[in-house]
């Protein structure tokens, strides 16, 4: 059974769904050294942004297929240290995008209101009205950076409290943003203009410290900041001395360039700073959309189905994904099978994807396609995830040839790729109940399914031929199921592809290519019942 590490509070419907495939182990507070010492043992880990995964942790996780991050941000993970071991990485994208506005649209309020000093105040046993008068958000101006779901929702929200809503988004189209009620405009007139500045962008080294002592510095005096996205896209110190100084009016912080929060200025600061514990997430209806929607998505994994929200592996949509299934499956055998004729180590691989393949959309199969080929060498260390990482490492280019004139079939795949044993060409294509047929070997059309056991042979189509070889194979045990003879000319060059019910002896393919008229042969284990 598969072992699951949840090593961060996660809602129990969460480890409901994964009990259902694993063991379930939750041991949250680990430290990074104990991670390091347990991974070892799981297949899956589960984790908030309470846990760091580190390099580290993700080369000590020998067994580990799948990292589920039950929210948005895997800024927490090194995500090309798992790519590059073959660990996919998925995410809920969206299961608490309501959580997170509603905590930026709160903190806005909190701070216009003085909410939680005149909170703190009253139940100190004062009375003090005066000093807790605050200001309306009504008509002014809202700054949001990042107008993507949490800052679309902030929008909508701010829109019907009849704010002015400016945007600054370098990825977003003007149109898309005054779709949502958004002037777009550059960030500088953005912190000049605006009452309210709230953050809903991503943390990358671009977005580090965008807001800082010079930014702060354009700011209006009244104005007031909001950070529900990552921290470190504000400077903290530059924050606290303008806040200090009076250089802006207040800021509500959700999330630190360190958390948990240690020594830090902001601490001292008065009703100007609210700050909390990183809760944008922590709603009931948030903690169970991430459960669920990062639990079933590890589940199926385990279960060797795909995720629907991976982050290092282009996503599928799941109509799509059940079109592609038999061609990835088609592709991968196709990728194995050339593998072994040409003796692996290929230095460039032709793809031509033919009829309904040449859409963009089958991109999955070139992939699915580079894992079969690699798998020979790599086993299940190769993956959809880092078979294009390891065929680029290993200097293998893909040409890509697409053609969508349907010929013989719906859609078909051919690879051809030249290796130690020369140069070789396979196509596949499915029949209409989506069985997997192998269409042509080098030019010489054949069809026949693939099977686990497979002996091909390069002989010149002349009588006997068939029968010496079944003789050859019969005196060794070896029992044949099947085979079919692909020739261009009758008494020219044939192909004969025989599926065997047992491997062949080693050294026997010597003795195979000493019966007359058989020029060359090659054994193949195919990746199928
Ligand atoms: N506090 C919390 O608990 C909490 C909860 C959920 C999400 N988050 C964080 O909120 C942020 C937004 O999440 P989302 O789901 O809306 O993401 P999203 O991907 O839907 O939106 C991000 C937007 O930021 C924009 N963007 C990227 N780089 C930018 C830049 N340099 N300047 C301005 N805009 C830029 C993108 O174009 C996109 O529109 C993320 O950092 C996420 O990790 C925090
Ligand atoms: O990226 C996220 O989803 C938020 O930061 C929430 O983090 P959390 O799951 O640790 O609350």
């Amino acid at each position: 059974m598969s072992k699951v590490l949840v090593s961060d509070p996660i809602d129990q419907i969460g480890i409901d769904i994964l009990s259902q495939v694993a063991q379930v182990d939750v041991k949250t507070g680990l430290s990074p050294d104990q991670l390091v010492q347990i991974i070892p043992d799981y297949d899956a880990l589960m984790i908030r942004s309470g846990t760091r995964v580190t390099q580290e942790i993700i080369e000590a996780g020998t067994q580990l297929k799948i990292i589920g991050r039950a929210g948005v941000g895997v800024d927490n993970v090194d995500v090309p240290a798992a790519t590059r071991r073959g660990i996919l990485v998925v995410n809920s994208p969206e299961g608490n995008t309501i959580a997170a506005a509603e905590h930026a649209l709160a903190m806005m309020l909190a701070l216009s209101r003085h909410i939680p000093a005149a909170n703190q105040s009253v139940k100190a046993g004062e009375w003090d009205r005066k000093s807790f008068t605050g200001v309306e958000v009504y008509k002014k101006t809202l700054g949001i950076v990042g107008l993507g779901k949490i800052g679309s929702h902030v929008a909508k929200v701010a829109r019907a409290m009849e704010m002015r809503l400016l945007a600054y988004d370098p990825f977003l189209s003007s149109e898309r943003a005054e779709q949502m009620g958004c002037h777009l405009v550059d960030l500088d007139l953005l912190l000049r203009e605006s009452d309210y500045i709230t953050l809903h962008l991503p943390k990358t080294p671009e977005t580090q410290h965008m807001i800082n002592a010079e930014s702060l510095a354009k700011m209006k005096p009244t104005a007031r900041i909001i950070n529900c996205a990552r921290g470190g896209i504000i400077d903290e110190e530059a924050l606290a001395i303008a806040l200090k100084e009076g250089k802006i009016a207040g800021a509500a912080l959700d999330v630190y360039e360190s958390e948990p929060l240690g020594e830090s200025p902001l601490r001292a600061l008065g009703k100007e700073a609210i700050l909390t514990p990183h809760l944008g997430a922590s709603t009931e209806e948030a903690q169970v959309n991430v459960a669920i929607d990062v639990a079933e998505q590890i589940r199926d994994v385990l279960l060797g189905l795909p995720a629907r929200s991976a982050v290092n592996i282009p996503g599928l949509r799941p109509d799509l994904l059940e079109k592609l299934r038999p061609y990835l499956q088609l592709a991968e055998i196709l990728g194995n099978l050339i593998s072994q004729l040409t003796g692996g180590r290929v230095e460039s691989l032709n793809v031509r994807l033919q009829g309904e393949l040449a859409s963009n959309e089958s991109q999955p199969v070139v992939v699915a396609a580079l894992k079969g080929l690699l798998s020979t060498a790599l086993q299940e260390r190769v993956n959809y995830v880092n078979a294009s990482i390891e065929a680029k490492e290993r200097g293998i280019r893909v040409v890509e040839t697409r053609d969508a004139a349907v010929i013989d079939y719906t859609g078909s795949l051919r690879l051809s790729a030249s290796g130690p044993n020369g140069e070789h060409t396979v196509t596949g294509a499915l029949l209409g109940d989506n069985e997997i047929r192998i269409t042509n070997i080098d030019d010489f059309p054949i069809n026949v399914p693939p099977s686990r056991h497979m002996l091909f042979t390069l002989h010149r189509d002349m009588p006997g031929i068939i029968g010496k070889l079944g003789s050859l194979l019969g005196s060794l045990n070896v029992n044949i199921a099947s085979m079919q003879v692909g020739r261009k000319i009758v008494r020219g060059d044939a192909v004969m592809v025989l599926s065997l019910d047992d491997p062949l002896p080693d050294g026997i393919l010597n003795e195979i290519t000493q019966v007359p008229g058989i020029r060359d042969a090659y054994t193949v284990t195919l990746p199928t019942s």
